[in-house]
């Protein structure tokens, strides 16, 4: 400020304090606060403004804590510019008293004999023109320098102050800048705008964390209490959300699975990795994740939760199988397990259906027979819910996945003495009233078909270390997809035994034998398929062909298998088609020693290998030669043929007719 200016300021003043009367060079937001310091402010007086207590400020500073925890590193790095000016950076409240200042001692001290310290009011009404307390009256920033000052004992002085608001605009305080005329530099004014707006910036980020924190913290405890398994991973692999159901279905402690790569854990199918590639949703899929080495099946969906730029995480939700099961068996009476679900109307399935209501009318043991995946599960469950005992439990013991020595415990159940540890029930206990279930019989070890055989014979078990015989009224279903009858005369399976279950025998045909069936199943699969995925599936006339032709030794677990796989490879809207399809297995590989005596007509083989080739090939026809050992000419003929065309493995083509759904 030059002397001319300062002295128009001056005579400004005293024309103002004298006479009441505001000059030009005075300006409008001054005039405006010397008016409302005329009669009120002494401006001769010694400067003696109103102090809180200590016990009063220090609890005025911790109300503010989070304010001045935020104010305060924005104050040091304003000093850090103007160090050795002789200046001072303040924070007052919303009131104007000053919660904090910091600067060079000698302004520090300076400000202290005006009584400008800690807990002092520095508002308009006691200190008259001031650049704090004019901020917070006009809620604008600005700068008050020398005669400006309403009270002459601040007239050696210049401020700047910017006020402090909260997201909602409420005000919280001023920031402020003090130091001597001649020291003053405009920039003051600007440093204490940026320091406010730094305040404001970190006041309201702080404010978002901590409701962002709350909402989390409401969300983590809904996620919490939910029964399905949520476990929600970014676009990079890694795990950032597991809930306590999916650490339980996944068997992995939610501690070691957030923070972690997905794949360190689970492995996904390919078929699902592949709809996570193309992002596309799923739901309630049955599938088996291979977890640190152990398979788990559950139901996955899956959801992507979308940002502004693209996908920003996947949300899985895991459901046990069994949870399911018992949900739907409570709510609506099982019909999953209705008879009807056998699908088939071939002469073999009517009299598996027909033989199946003898069986749950009666009351002995029911021995199930048939391939792996031709539906012995789906017949024993069916059995049981249309017997008169399906109000009681349907219990399963699985023969082949219990380790050899624990068989006989977890069969008889095991008592134990005070202390010894815990006693557990054993599985007839378990399905008293209603139905055992031993899966894959021919896998029991010797031992305990004794106590089978002992139970179909006497009505009682007896826990391992209890000398208490207990009655239980249990039916057996026992299934086998072996040749029992070699078993037994190899001496590994019990004739006896085989010979009481084997009263009322079931067998259930591979599916290669009622290839009628097959569209109705394929049907039936892919309905299912098109509600879990969403949209509607249809499989084009060639990819009908090839499963046609196909001899499936998995039987209607690999159907279900293969299109599973096909209608997620498919673009939603369009047609299945042959490339979609996996590698179709032989009986060889699936493992159907016993039950692939039924072999196919040569001419039946010969076109499954070249349609296989074909899909391999993409409908290639010198590749399909190679791969199938035979000249070109030959290829082609066998194609006429046979009436095969390639087109539908060549990737644009077979958009054609359409079967089923
Ligand atoms: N006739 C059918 N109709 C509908 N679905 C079927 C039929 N047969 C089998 N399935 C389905 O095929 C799958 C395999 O069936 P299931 O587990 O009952 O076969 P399994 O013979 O017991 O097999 P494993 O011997 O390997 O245990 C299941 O998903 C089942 O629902």
């Amino acid at each position: 400020m030059d002397r001319t200016t300062k002295e128009q300021l001056y005579d400004a003043w005293h024309t103002f304090i004298t006479r009441h009367i505001i000059l030009p060079q005075v300006r409008p937001i001054i005039a405006t606060s010397w008016q409302r310091c005329w009669a009120r402010v002494d401006p001769y007086a010694l400067l003696k403004p109103p102090r809180l207590s200590d016990q009063h400020l220090f609890s005025m500073q911790v109300n503010h804590f989070e304010l001045m925890a935020i104010a305060r590193p924005v104050m040091e790095d304003i000093y850090q510019y103007i160090e050795n000016s002789n200046s001072v950076v303040l924070f007052a409240n919303s009131v104007g008293y000053l919660l904090d200042r910091v600067g060079d001692p000698g302004m520090l001290a300076t400000l202290e004999s005006l009584q400008i310290v800690p807990g002092a009011l520095l508002a308009e009404s006691e200190l008259g023109t001031n650049a704090i307390g004019v901020a917070l009256l006009e809620r604008e920033p600005l700068q008050v320098v020398g005669y400006e000052h309403f009270s002459q004992p601040l007239h050696d002085f210049g401020w700047a102050a910017a006020p402090v608001f909260d997201i909602s605009g409420k005000l919280l305080g001023a920031l402020g800048i003090a130091t001597r005329v001649s020291n003053f530099h405009p920039y003051a004014l600007g440093l204490v705008v940026a320091g406010a707006r730094a305040i404001e910036a970190q006041r309201q980020s702080d404010q978002l964390l901590e409701e962002q924190n709350s909402q989390l913290a409401g969300i983590n405890a809904v996620l919490s209490g939910i029964n399905e398994g949520i476990l929600v991973w970014n676009t990079d692999g890694v795990v950032i959300h597991a809930n306590p159901a999916a650490a339980e279905i996944l068997k992995v402690a939610p501690e070691t699975l957030m923070g972690s790569h997905l794949d360190a854990f689970v492995k996904l199918p390919p078929y699902v990795l592949d709809a996570l590639h193309r992002q596309i949703p799923i739901s309630d899929l049955e599938v088996n994740l291979s977890v640190l080495g152990e398979t788990i099946s559950c139901l996955l969906s899956l959801q992507y939760v979308r940002g502004r730029r693209g996908i920003r995480a996947i949300l899985a939700i895991l459901r046990p199988l069994k949870t399911l099961r018992e949900y739907v068996q409570r709510q609506v009476g099982s019909p999953t397990f209705d008879l009807q679900n056998l699908v088939g109307e071939s002469p073999a399935i009517r009299r598996v259906r027909r033989l199946a209501r003898s069986a749950a009318a009666a009351r002995g043991c029911v021995l199930i027979r048939g391939e792996s995946g031709t539906g012995k599960n789906l017949l024993a469950r069916a059995i049981h819910y249309h017997s008169p005992r399906s109000h009681g439990p349907f219990v399963v013991f699985a023969c082949t996945a219990v380790p050899s020595e624990l068989v006989l415990p977890e069969l008889l159940g095991v008592e134990r003495g005070v202390g010894e540890g815990v006693s557990h029930a054993s599985k007839f206990e378990l399905a008293d009233g209603g139905t055992l279930f031993f899966q894959d019989v021919d896998a029991l070890p010797l031992e305990a078909q004794s106590v089978l055989l002992n139970y179909l014979e006497l009505g009682i078990i007896q826990r391992i270390g209890s000398r208490k015989p207990v009655e239980v009224d249990v039916r057996i279903i026992a299934s086998s997809s072996a040749d029992l009858e070699h078993l037994v005369a190899e001496g590994n399976f019990r004739a006896d035994l085989f010979y009481r279950l084997s009263l009322f025998e079931i067998v259930l045909p591979p599916l290669r034998e009622r290839k009628q069936d097959l569209e109705l199943l394929i049907e039936q699969i892919l309905q299912r398929l098109a509600r879990q995925l969403g949209h509607p599936l249809s499989l084009s006339r060639e990819t009908l062909g090839i499963l046609r032709s196909h001899s499936w030794p998995g039987n209607v677990r690999e159907l279900e298998s293969v299109l599973t796989r096909a209608a997620v490879q498919a673009s939603p809207g369009h047609l299945i088609l042959p490339v979609h399809l996996p590698p179709l297995q032989t009986g060889v590989e699936m493992g159907n020693k016993v039950w692939t005596r039924h072999l196919p007509p040569l001419e039946e083989i010969e076109r499954q290998a070249i349609l296989q080739a074909a899909q391999q090939c993409h409908g290639n026809v010198s590749q399909m030669a190679r791969l199938l050992g035979v000249g070109r000419t030959t290829l082609w003929r066998h194609l006429r043929r046979m009436n095969i065309s390639l087109d539908a493995y060549r990737e644009d083509g077979g958009q054609g007719s359409s079967v089923s759904n």
